[in-house]
Formats: structure tokens, sequence, C-alpha cells
């Protein structure tokens, strides 16, 4: 006989999407029927529309509520108000008593209807290192919050593919560097690429380029343009290899992207996407870098003259270090925790 069916709710963007899908794979693992529900906007359906593990997946009609003023706020939130009436009848007729949120706005109406829901324990799992709106708004009513930023986490580890600490090695020269945008792809990283790619390709370096669907044409031309022989793509589902071909990275510090290459190692030049909620991403990496194990500039001050001397840093060192940041394991650990409630 199958198990209780348990909510697995949120997404937007790659990032949240990430650690849902860990989520529901563990739960999937451990023989539970679960349930996702989040929006038709973002990436949400495009992650999980068809995944034949979900018994269900519910894609609302929901927009952020957030950055909206007056009239439109007010439709926000009544709309937000009748999604979360949605999720209550769902969460009754499948006898839900569990609902794991992995944030984005997303997530709002099967957190708060997990909230008004009598006998429902709700879970958060925060990714980065400043809290979403939403989050701050529905942590108060949390049986727990994980994160790898809360100092009293009762898990502190990310939820990380294994497979990226299986695949992970210790570099010691730069003989291959990966330009990675995150989830969406990031012009600021393409057009920096870009400016050092002719002189990377002199000194023998190859190049690995995710570029985001909007961009690709652009840089791809450029490489062509320059015969410079870079293994350039929009997005690929196989980001472990790319990783794990480069032994140096420049990166945005989107949550899932930083705790990655950090179990598979790989010294990064972090790049953080300044219009983040509360700059979040520049303090995601900011741990790292004041531990010394990784290069951090905003994108305003982008500079040559500062990101190649780092690459005569000693990498190896770095690559190191890195292994001490994140330990496998931590989605079963918190689907552990989950489950003495
Ligand atoms: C612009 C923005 O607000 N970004 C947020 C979003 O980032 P974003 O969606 O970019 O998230 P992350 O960098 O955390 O994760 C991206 C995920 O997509 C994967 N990937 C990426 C490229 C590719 O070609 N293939 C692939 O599989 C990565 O391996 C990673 O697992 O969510 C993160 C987690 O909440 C936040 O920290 C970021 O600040």
């Amino acid at each position: 006989m199958k198990k209780e069916y348990i909510v697995v709710t949120g997404g937007g963007t790659g990032g949240h999407l990430k650690v849902a899908d860990a989520f529901i794979e563990e739960l999937i693992n451990r023989d539970f029927n679960v349930i996702f529900i989040g929006s038709t906007k973002g990436q949400d359906k495009a992650w999980f529309e068809n995944d034949r593990r979900l018994s269900e997946a519910f894609f609302l009609d929901t927009s952020g509520v957030v950055n909206k003023k007056g009239l439109s706020k007010i439709l926000s939130l009544t709309n937000m108000f009748s999604k979360s009436l949605e999720c209550l009848k769902i969460y009754n007729k499948f006898k839900v008593k569990k609902v794991i949120s992995v944030g984005g706005f997303s997530a709002a109406p099967a957190s708060f209807a997990a909230i008004f829901k009598r006998n429902c324990s709700f879970f958060i799992h925060e990714q980065n290192s400043k809290m979403g709106k939403l989050n701050q708004i529905t942590s108060k009513f949390a049986r727990q919050i994980y994160s790898s930023f809360l100092e009293n986490s009762k898990v502190k580890d990310y939820p990380v593919d294994l497979k990226f600490f299986e695949n992970s090695r210790i570099r010691k020269e730069i003989k291959t560097i990966a330009f990675f945008g995150g989830s969406q792809g990031a012009i600021a990283i393409n057009n920096f690429a870009l400016k050092v790619a002719p002189k990377l390709n002199e000194m023998g370096i190859k190049i690995i380029h995710q570029t985001g669907k909007n961009d690709f044409e652009r840089v791809k031309d450029f490489y062509q343009q320059n015969s410079i022989n870079a293994d350039v793509f929009d997005f690929t589902k196989d980001i472990m290899s790319k990783m794990n071909e480069a032994d140096f990275c420049v990166s945005r510090a989107g949550a899932s992207t930083l705790f990655e290459l950090c179990a598979n190692n790989l010294p990064t030049f972090f790049i953080p996407f300044k219009y983040a909620a509360a700059n979040h991403q520049y303090f995601n990496a900011k741990e790292l870098f004041d531990k010394k194990l990784c290069f951090l500039q905003i994108e305003d001050e982008l500079d040559e003259n500062y990101f190649f001397p780092c690459l005569n840093s000693d990498i190896e060192k770095i690559s190191t270090g890195l292994k001490d940041i994140i330990k496998p394991n931590a989605i079963k650990n918190i689907v552990d925790d989950i489950l003495e409630y």
C-alpha cells in the first residue's frame, strides 16, 4: 500500500526548482505519493508538467505580490486568497498532512493553505543567505526552516545531487574555464567572457560557455568570427559534465549553482546578480570569499586586471578547501527530520 501524500511547492527559477526536484526524488524513493504545486508563470511547468514520478501536479495562475502597488496589488492578493482555497481543497481531497516549500512566489498559495489547515505541518527550505519575502512571512508558522546559511538550521548542508560529489576532483592547473550564467543565463557574464576570451585563447585555455537562451546566437557568432574554439550552449541538462571538465569557473552566485561548484571542488570567480532580492547572491558568495575559497567581484566593478591574476593563485588550495564546505546526503537528512513530525 502506498504511503501518504506529501506536497512540494515553490519554484519560478531553476534554483528553487532544483531543490524541489531533490525533495520529489527523495520522497518517491521512500515510496510516498508526491503532489507538486507551482505556478503557470516561471519555469515550473517546464520542469514538472509531464513528470511521471508525481501523483499530481497543479500549476496555479498566480503572480508576485511584493513589487505591485494599488489596485494591481489588491487584485493579486485576492487571487492569492482564492488560489489558497483551491490548495485547501487539494489538501482535503488527498488528506495532506505535510507541505514542503522551497520558496518563490509559486509557493505562496500552497504555503498559506498549509498554515490555515489544521493538522498540517509546514516546512521551508530557504536556499539563500537572505530570506525571500514569502519565507519571511511564512517562516513564523513553519515547523522547521532548513538553510545552509542559518546558524540554527537542523541540517546545514545544501541539497546537491550526489553526482557532483562523486565526480569531484582537486584542480591543480587551469586548462579549461567554464562560464555559467545560472538557469536563465546572464548577459553580464557573457559580455565579460567575450572580453577575456581572446587572451584566454592565446593562453591555450579552453572555454566552456553557458549563455542562456536569449544571448546564444550573439555569443556563438563572436567565438566563430574570432576563430576561438569554445563549447557554447544555451542550457544543458548535464551541467555536471561541463563542470567536471572545467578547472576554473566564472559564475553567478545562485545558491544551487554555488553549492554544486563547492561539491565538485571547482574554484570559482563569482559575479553576483545585482538585482537579486536584498542582494542575496553577493552574500551567498561572501561567506566563501571570507574563507578565501572563491573570488568575488561585483558586476559594476568587473576588471580584467583583477581577473587574470586570480588564475595564477593557489588553485589546489582553494579546490581542497571546498571539500569542507558541503557534505553529501543533505536531502536524506532533511527528509529524515521532516518525517519525524
Ligand atoms: C536571478 C535570480 O533571482 N536567481 C535566483 C535563482 O537562480 P537560478 O535559477 O539561476 O539558480 P541557481 O544558480 O541556484 O540554480 C540553477 C540551477 O540550474 C542548473 N543549470 C544551470 C544551467 C544549465 O545549463 N543547466 C543546469 O542544469 C544549475 O546546475 C543549478 O542547479 O534561484 C537561486 C536559488 O534560490 C537564487 O540563489 C538566485 O539568486
